[in-house]
């Protein structure tokens, strides 16, 4: 049950969607769940990709994401678990001036074979807000206890 004082959930980003030529019979991207917080995205082609190898798989889409948000693409883990299938770089970025086709990166970082087929939910979509910075140039920083330290300087 939820509780009395669960936070209001945000309101949905409402992203415009097109469907490109390769979409045929394709579904758009779809939340598997209610609670799901990312949309699903299917594979608008197929391919093998060899252990190692990387591919950047078209999906059929196009988005006009309004300004201020992007939308991440991010790896499934049943995917990864299973098959060693991530996305690249993940999370991908989305531009909101973006107009082309949203493709997914997908590594192989299994020793086996992969077949991706077409219509299969290869990526998941999450909109994101983004805050821009301005970046301030000076001579000198403030001091910190931590300064230069890092990359495993506080220790395991
Ligand atoms: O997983 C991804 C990542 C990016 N893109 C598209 C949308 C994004 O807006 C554009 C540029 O992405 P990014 O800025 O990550 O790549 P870049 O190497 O910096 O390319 P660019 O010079 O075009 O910005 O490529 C995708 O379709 N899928
Ligand atoms: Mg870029």
């Amino acid at each position: 049950m939820p509780s009395d004082n669960a936070p209001t959930p945000l309101p949905d980003v409402p992203i415009r969607i097109k469907r490109l030529p390769n979409s045929g019979g394709l579904p758009l991207p779809a939340y598997a769940t209610d609670g799901a917080a990312g949309m699903d995205i299917v594979a608008a082609e197929s391919l093998t990709l060899r252990p190692g190898a990387r591919a950047a798989v078209a999906t059929g889409i196009a988005l006009a994401i309004p300004a201020g948000w992007e939308v991440q693409v991010r790896p499934r883990s049943g995917l990864a678990l299973k098959n060693g299938i991530t996305c690249l770089n993940t999370p991908g970025t989305i531009d909101s001036d973006y107009r082309g086709e949203v493709k997914v990166i997908l590594a192989n970082l299994s020793d086996e074979y992969f077949e991706v087929k077409r219509g299969e939910r290869i990526a998941q979509l999450v909109p994101a807000q983004v805050q821009r910075a301005l970046l301030i140039e000076v001579e000198e920083l403030d001091d910190t206890k931590r300064g230069s330290g890092g990359f495993g300087s506080t220790g395991r």
